[in-house]
């Protein structure tokens, strides 16, 4: 973690969505007549922001503005219950009004490496860049309990060198394939946001924002956009063992 690193911690998950939602509507307002490229973290956080951004901002935040990218996805059909995309497509998509064209899914029923480069064309002919490599206006992220992000698992931690915008890593437990961006595009990106609840995810977190050596195996630790901003935003059970 290094000192331009803010950390923000709120009492409940539900303040920590609304944070965040307020974040978003003011980075989206305060960029007029530009488009907004957003990658989505997966997993069960992000659900609760998605029904609050319905809920409170669905008036407000300028849909057609924002296009919606994924900074990982499992490669599973996007009815599967498993799939990123079905998450924010039931409690988002369905609910506000994205144009349909905004939103730039990983296609996880199609072969997984031939997904991860067209994945990868897509985000390169759509993005602008900084040198060769494609800049996210903001990407949320999300930490799993063996400190992954995306899906860098802590067994593919040279994806931080890896030169392909995406590839493909396999869960380590259920060897499920996903198809995530890779270290230099989530460290390229404007602002990261990390979207962190609940005390299974207290130690990591405190090795990460202690430095501690053990985090040094953590993917999420390596998580240090180069020319722009990092906020993780974390409720209290999840920030009780930092020290
Ligand atoms: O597998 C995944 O896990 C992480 C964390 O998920 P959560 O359920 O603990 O919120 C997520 O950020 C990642 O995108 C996802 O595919």
């Amino acid at each position: 973690m290094t000192a331009s690193t803010e950390v923000k911690i709120y009492p409940k998950p539900k303040k920590v969505c609304k944070a965040v939602a307020r974040e978003i509507l003011k980075l989206t307002q305060d960029s007029p007549q530009q488009r907004f490229d957003i990658a989505l973290s997966g997993g069960n956080t992000p659900k609760k922001l998605f029904k609050i951004l319905e809920k409170k901002h669905k008036d407000t935040i300028p849909w057609d503005r924002i296009h919606f990218w994924w900074g990982d996805e499992r490669c599973v059909p996007p009815t599967s219950e498993e799939s990123n995309f079905k998450m924010a497509n039931d409690f988002l998509f369905t609910q506000v009004p994205v144009p349909p064209q905004n939103i730039h899914r990983v296609k996880g029923e199609n072969p997984p490496e031939e997904e991860a480069k067209r994945y990868a064309e897509e985000i390169d002919s759509s993005l602008t860049h900084r040198g060769e490599v494609p800049v996210f206006d903001l990407i949320i992220l999300g930490l799993g309990d063996d400190g992954h992000t995306a899906s860098i698992f802590p067994n593919r931690l040279e994806l931080f060198e890896e030169k392909r915008n995406c590839v493909v890593a396999q869960h380590p437990a259920s060897g499920q394939n996903r198809v995530t961006l890779t270290g230099k595009v989530l460290n390229n990106a404007s602002r990261i946001f990390f979207l962190v609840t609940g005390e299974n995810k207290a130690m990591r977190v405190s090795e990460i924002m202690n430095n501690d050596e053990a985090a040094k195996l953590l993917p999420a630790y390596y998580i240090e956009p180069q020319n722009g901003s990092l906020i993780w935003f974390i409720d209290e059970p999840a920030a009780s063992k930092i020290t």
